[in-house]
């Protein structure tokens, strides 16, 4: 009674001691007689502060809100503290030069090490997993944030008035966030990889003529045209269009097909690297995934289990809310640049999280995919620095206020794109971008000839600017305000080093900011690397929505993998016969598959471009600007268009093969569906690969059929890998082999890793698997295994 009497008063009144939680563990529950419903309605804020969530039966969850580096804890967590790296598997990334290499193989050979010896312990850490993930640990909630009522939202607005704009609140002694260092050993993703092209010009022509018998099938596996209520048809009409010539800009660049001994023997420098997220085989886990293949055909039949309002436009408004722009406090310039966007109302992120970062909280915050993150973060950002006083003319190294780091090159061009817009009318304030693939020595000369107080960067490259370019560390002293945008993947062990260097860079004193459409548990572990002790986590998805849009249809298929290829071309045409304005992403494993997919697409006349990390950047470049303004277009990719790259109205994305975990699945179906509209996602698998199903078993993902194949399509695609040059497949062959065995289950059993690899070979029409350099073998851990060629 008394324990009840003081929390119910330190609710109330934050200054009272709250003894009382000091000794509650996570996961206790509090019974409140029925007064939480109250106290959540009245102190939501305050509730989360504690760690507490309402439950349904009117009773507190705590949830340890706690970010201080902590023991080592077990399970799956336990990844996260440095005395357990030698738990993190391999890198799946290209691994470029013979240091890499070394790295690569040390943690590979310590993975197969294990995986002898420790069987034992996986067992209970798959245990613990489970756990964690029936527990609902894994999700990671918060308090999900739910739409402002009324008489909030007038308190914001009246707060947001009375706050002093852009105060940054530096009354918080931080602890030293650097007590722990964390030793990877796997090396950037972002690095500046001297690349490619084929030059080769595909001269694709798109087919003007549509194949009919496709449509009749595809309402049975529910991947019905977006268009079928406005019954669109394809116009037969309609002119074919010729794919540019590729290598207009050739001088730019380099042929990297050159076999250079080890270097060119694995997958890429934007294939997953991480480690976050536990793929375990879990029978019952799957057998329930099974069962739900009836709800599967039902979803595959067309039958709408859309839970948002849809209108008849095909488009969901639920990411908007229902404050407009102007009804906030903000800077009229500001204001003005949001207008020009064409923005009038806040999306449910932008709204939740503006008041906190404004009164210079820093946040932690998990909004789903196409959701307006970027704005979220970048206009409370601008109005900090327009608050600022201005900088004197004559400063020989003028501050940088504002570093947003994003994971890949064209994600920190989007977002200085996006930063741009809204600084419209903002003349004072610049922004520039440093990404990696470009020449340092102008991008020195960029930010010296103009200062900007906003600078978007790559870690890989920002990291290099710390250390060859002069005055830059200075520069970052002033920065005010810390961005990591795609949280999660900044902060998982591929990035980790650049981002400590990144941290240690800018004052303590400064607002962090984190923003990301997963938030695994992992997350909430390490972001006190980041973020203050006191951050708030703004969790906007709703609990019970997963963290996918509903308005977009999730199916998977099972098949061998010699059906890849034809199966992939007959969804294709599909689509293309259901869609006249079709737009699709294919994602595949590695920078060489995603190659080899594209060549023979291509090679099947379909209107298909490629983007991956052995492209230049340039090329990069110009093929992204491409496709976001084309219809009629296939961009096969690979994991460097998987997260944050917004290309408007993608009808369908395929995944071919497992993605690197269920966070990458989630961003690559992700550019699909964005801003509330209607899309389709394909995950095509292998009969050994739908372990992975298991980790995205809470997902609204179904089974389909598999489309018919008929021997003429086999043949013709057959007739088309027949075309695509040898070393695109030994190529492919190579960083298959590379993707699959960092596989955790894969790759456990090197014979059926070549057994399945061979099989890989073989549906690229190969009688014998591509020789492989004994070099490359020994340092995959592969050597003697049989069935593989070495030379
Ligand atoms: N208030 C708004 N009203 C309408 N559109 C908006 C608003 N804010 C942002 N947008 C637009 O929404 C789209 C998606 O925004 P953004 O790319 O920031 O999403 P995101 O949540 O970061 O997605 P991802 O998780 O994939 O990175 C962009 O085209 C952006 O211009």
């Amino acid at each position: 009674m008394i324990f009840k009497f003081i929390t119910q008063l330190r609710l109330l009144g934050p200054s009272l001691p709250a003894t009382g939680f000091t000794t509650l563990k996570p996961g206790s529950t509090i019974c409140f007689n029925g007064s939480i419903p109250v106290l959540n309605r009245v102190y939501p804020s305050k509730l989360k502060f504690f760690g507490l969530s309402p439950g349904s039966n009117g009773k507190l969850t705590v949830r340890s809100l706690s970010t201080r580096p902590s023991r080592p804890r077990s399970g799956a967590s336990s990844k996260f503290t440095p005395k357990v790296r030698g738990d993190v598997r391999a890198s799946k990334s290209l691994i470029e030069d013979e240091a890499e290499l070394s790295d690569w193989v040390g943690e590979l050979r310590a993975d197969s090490f294990r995986a002898r010896l420790t069987s034992e312990d996986e067992e209970l850490d798959a245990d613990r997993e489970r756990n964690r993930v029936r527990s609902g640990d894994r999700k990671g909630n918060a308090v999900p944030v739910k739409r402002r009522s009324e008489s909030e939202l007038d308190n914001f607005r009246e707060s947001s008035k009375r706050e002093p704009r852009g105060r940054l609140s530096d009354s918080f002694s931080r602890n030293s966030r650097f007590s722990k260092r964390f030793d990877s050993e796997l090396e950037d993703e972002e690095g500046d990889d001297e690349e490619d092209s084929s030059r080769k010009t595909r001269g694709v022509k798109r087919e003007a003529k549509q194949v009919d018998s496709w449509k009749g099938k595809r309402n049975e596996r529910g991947l019905g045209s977006r268009n079928t209520g406005n019954g669109r048809r394809h116009d037969l009409e309609r002119k074919s269009k010729f794919r540019e010539e590729e290598d207009s800009d050739a001088n730019e660049e380099k042929m990297s097909w050159k076999m250079k001994g080890a270097e060119n023997f694995l997958s890429e420098e934007d294939s997953d690297m991480d480690d976050i997220d536990d793929d375990d085989d879990d029978d019952g886990d799957y057998e329930i995934l099974r069962k739900n293949a009836s709800s599967a055909l039902g979803l595959a039949k067309g039958v709408n289990q859309t839970e948002s309002p849809i209108s008849s436009q095909g488009k969901s408004d639920s990411y908007l809310s229902e404050t407009r722009f102007d009804q906030i406090s903000i800077s009229p310039l500001s204001l003005k640049g949001i207008k020009d966007a064409g923005y009038e109302k806040m999306t449910v992120v932008q709204e939740a999280t503006l008041p906190a970062i404004l009164k210079g909280k820093d946040v932690l915050a998990k909004a789903k995919t196409g959701t307006g993150k970027t704005v979220a973060f970048l206009l409370p950002s601008i109005e900090i620095v327009s608050k600022l006083p201005p900088v004197d003319r004559d400063v020989k190294r003028p501050p940088i206020h504002v570093l947003v780091i994003c994971p890949t090159r064209e994600l920190a061009s989007q977002a200085a794109s996006e930063a741009k817009t809204l600084l419209k009318y903002h003349p004072s304030i610049g922004v520039q971008v440093v990404i990696g693939g470009t020449r340092l020595a102008l991008e020195q000369k960029n930010l010296q000839a103009n200062p900007c107080q906003i600078l978007v960067a790559t870690p890989g490259r920002l990291r290099d600017h710390l250390e060859n370019t002069a005055g830059f560390a200075t520069k970052l002293m002033g920065v005010k305000v810390l961005v990591l945008d795609e949280a999660d993947r900044l902060l998982d062990m591929g990035f980790r080093k650049d981002i400590e260097r990144i941290i240690a860079a800018v004052p303590k004193q400064r607002q962090t900011l984190l923003f990301s459409a997963t938030v695994p548990e992992e997350v909430h572990q390490i972001c006190h690397i980041a973020l203050r002790r006191d951050h708030e986590f703004i969790n906007t998805v709703q609990e019970g929505t997963g963290d996918t849009h509903s308005q977009v249809r999730q199916v998977y298929m099972v098949s061998p993998l010699d059906k890849h290829f034809p199966l992939l071309y007959v969804l294709l045409k599909e689509h293309i016969a259901d869609d006249v304005d079709y737009k699709v992403l294919v994602f595949c494993t590695t920078a060489m598959v995603t190659k080899l997919v594209a060549d023979v697409l291509s090679e099947m006349n379909l209107n298909v471009r490629e983007i991956h990390s052995r492209k230049s950047q340039s090329y990069r470049t110009r093929v992204s600007d491409e496709f976001r303004k084309s219809k009629g277009l296939i961009l096969v990719t690979s994991d460097v268009s998987a997260r944050g790259v917004d290309y408007p109205d993608v009808t369908l994305v395929i995944q071919v093969g497992i993605p690197s975990d269920r966070q990458q699945y989630i961003h690559r179906l992700g550019r699909t569906g964005r801003k509330g509209k209607e899309g389709q996602g394909i995950l095509l698998l292998a009969p050994w690969e739908e372990h992975f199903l298991s980790s995205i078993k809470d997902l609204p993902i179904t089974k389909a059929p598999l489309p018919s194949l008929d021997p003429e399509t086999t043949k013709k695609v057959g007739r088309g890998l027949s075309h695509v040059e040898m070393k695109a497949k030994e190529s492919a062959y190579q960083a298959w082999l590379g993707y699959y065995n960092s596989d955790k289950k894969v790759g456990k059993d090197k014979y059926r890793l070549v057994e399945l690899a061979n099989e890989f070979s073989r549906s690229m029409g190969l009688d014998n698997p591509p020789a492989i350099p004994k070099l490359v073998l020994s340092k995959m851990g592969l050597r003697n295994i049989p069935g593989l060629r070495a030379r």
